[in-house]
């Protein structure tokens, strides 16, 4: 049993000294490549508004939605462009398990470059039914965003989920949706994914819960936390960005359960490079006129 635990830890190590967004060592070393192919969501954030443009620089936005065979082509050329990528990242503009996209895309990937780490980012609604395909697809970090534990906090950030079927709101959605995250990150910690929490601290909301997410979430097998501040847009336009000091207050918190990752910085859902270096390949990948929502 030692012996596994040893093994598992060095693979992590391993695994981590090359992600620039679970390490803030290798965060200035290393580069990403996000594949936009994920375009719809099965719930609504009261502060998410995906939208298709090229000049604004936050998540939820993209350029275009591209294929699997055409992520691929993209894959190819930016290797070509910016050779210290190693993650290959789907983050949207939707949710990566609302469609088959974004696992057909890794598959394709996976079966060409198996060598680049392949990193996934959900609400995680869909974790726990997915769990084989992710492993099969060769993903092996995986970011779930948990933005409380406690569902009469979750209930004013999400405003709905559509799970099998049904449209549900209000407390309810909120219980679906942290019942659905805690045993998702349960069930794909134990097939060794590395999993990462995302949490978008949002002032007067919650605020001073970060640490409980940690706790929980720590609990049931992720390892990594990143308390990301709120951009103000859609329901919440009307909310404050938190300070540097509220930020620090849930980071310190948190920090007694997880590793706490502060250098993000919260990029586009098609974004190709070194994270924060001046230069983004993506406007080298995708000259072509913008694409609508359409192969969802
Ligand atoms: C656009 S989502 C796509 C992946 C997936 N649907 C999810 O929510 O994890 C990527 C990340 O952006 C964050 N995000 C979206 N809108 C935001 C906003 N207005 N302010 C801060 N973070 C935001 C989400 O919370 C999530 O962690
Ligand atoms: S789960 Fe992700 S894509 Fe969906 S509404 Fe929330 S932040 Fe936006
Ligand atoms: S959004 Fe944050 S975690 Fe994701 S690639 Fe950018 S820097 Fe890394």
């Amino acid at each position: 049993m030692e012996r596994d635990n040893k093994a598992e830890k060095q693979s992590y190590q391993h695994l981590v000294k090359k992600h620039p967004c679970f390490n803030g060592e290798a965060h200035h070393k290393y580069g990403r490549i996000h594949l936009p192919v994920s375009p719809r969501c099965n719930i609504q954030c009261k502060f998410c508004k995906r939208s298709l443009n090229k000049f604004e620089n936050r998540p939820g936005v993209a350029g275009s939605i591209l294929t699997p065979e055409k992520a691929l082509e993209v894959v190819d050329k930016a290797l070509e462009l910016c050779p210290e990528i190693t993650v290959v990242g789907i983050a949207g503009p939707g949710d990566t398990l609302a469609t088959p996209h974004a696992l057909d895309t890794f598959q394709l990937v996976h079966e060409k470059y198996p060598d680049l780490i392949k990193c996934l980012s959900t609400n995680g609604l869909l974790l726990r039914e997915n769990v084989n395909r992710i492993v099969k697809a060769g993903v092996k970090t995986v970011t779930v965003t948990v933005n409380a534990v406690d569902p009469e906090i979750l209930k004013n950030i999400c405003s709905y989920i559509f799970y099998n079927g049904q449209l549900i709101n209000g407390k309810e959605a909120a219980l679906w949706l942290l019942e659905a995250q805690l045993a998702g990150i349960k069930k794909i910690s134990e097939r060794g994914i590395v999993v990462k929490i995302n949490t978008v601290l949002i002032p007067e909301i919650n605020n001073g819960h970060v640490g409980e997410v940690a706790r929980v979430t720590s609990a049931a097998g992720a390892s990594t936390i990143n308390i990301i501040p709120l951009i103000p847009q859609n329901e919440m336009s009307d909310f404050r960005v938190p300070n540097c000091e509220e930020l620090n207050v849930e980071r310190e918190a948190a920090e007694r359960y997880l590793g706490v990752f502060r250098h993000c910085r919260q990029c586009r859902a098609d974004a190709c490079g070194i994270p924060g270096a001046e230069k983004d390949f993506a406007q080298n990948l995708y000259p072509e006129p913008l694409q609508s929502f359409s192969h969802g």
